[in-house]
């Protein structure tokens, strides 16, 4: 069986990872920042007018030289792997919050603080019911895989115990248990107060592609960041 994707391998120095990342972080961070402003600014027309034709500019100086279409998930050659394009923890991704995870792969875990602006909002004040099962996906990919079971979502079950202000969140999720290719984990999101909002659970399964290539090459289980 074909993959649906693949990782591509670039030749990277470790100096310019760390000049990509603080290069390209740069440009993003002050693009997130650009995004809420531009949600939340009361400045007069004329001068909203301004501002337009000023990111029409950058939108053109920058586009002069793009890749093809997406980012993907580029690994160097000294180990770092690029999924720079990641709705969730993507570095040059504005979109994403950003996600900083951290994983456990000791207990087979992986948790997060992030905070949800008012670009995240659903019900005023409150985040978007989608946004909580984009982010609660990842985390618990991730937990997924930091168990040694990597998968792709299956299912995802979420029980919004009630509404989540919008500010600072945390969220925690662990493999519950594990049956041949199947991961249960389950995990929790909390407001700032510490309650808990939503609780969920997923299935993570490895595909079939990944079985066969693993079978075939007998390497360990692929990440799917
Ligand atoms: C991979 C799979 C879910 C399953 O394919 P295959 O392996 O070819 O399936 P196969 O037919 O060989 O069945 C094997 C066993 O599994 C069972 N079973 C099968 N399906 C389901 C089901 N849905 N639900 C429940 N069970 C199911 C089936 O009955 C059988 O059970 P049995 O052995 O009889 O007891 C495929 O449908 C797919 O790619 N879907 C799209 C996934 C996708 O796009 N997800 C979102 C992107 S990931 C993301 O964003 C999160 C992330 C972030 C960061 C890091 C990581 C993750």
């Amino acid at each position: 069986m074909t993959p649906p994707f693949e990782y591509r391998t670039v030749d990277m120095t470790d100096e310019e990872f760390a000049e990509e990342q603080a290069v390209y972080g740069g440009l993003t961070e002050a693009l997130r920042r650009l995004n809420e402003v531009s949600l939340r600014t009361t400045m007069p027309h004329d001068v909203i007018l301004e501002a337009t034709r000023k990111v029409e500019e950058l939108s053109e100086l920058l586009s002069a030289e793009m890749i093809p279409g997406n980012f993907g998930v580029v690994v160097t050659t000294s180990g770092h792997v690029r999924g720079y394009g990641n709705t969730v923890v993507g570095m040059r991704n504005a979109i994403a919050p950003p996600l900083k995870i951290v994983q456990d792969h000791v207990k087979g875990g992986a948790s997060s603080e992030f905070f949800l602006n008012a670009l995240y909002e659903g019900p005023p004040g409150k985040v978007h019911g989608g946004v909580l099962a984009l982010v609660l996906d990842q985390i618990f990919g991730e937990a997924a895989a930091a168990g040694g079971t990597p998968g792709m979502t299956g299912t995802l079950t979420l029980r919004y115990r009630q509404p989540t202000p919008l500010g600072a969140c945390s969220a925690e999720a662990w493999v519950d248990s594990t049956a041949g290719i199947k991961t249960i984990v389950k995990g929790a999101l909390k407001d700032a107060e510490g309650n808990v909002t939503v609780e969920a659970e997923g299935l993570f399964i490895l595909p079939r592609w990944a079985r066969e290539q693993l079978a075939a090459s007998g390497e360990t289980p692929p990440q799917y960041e």
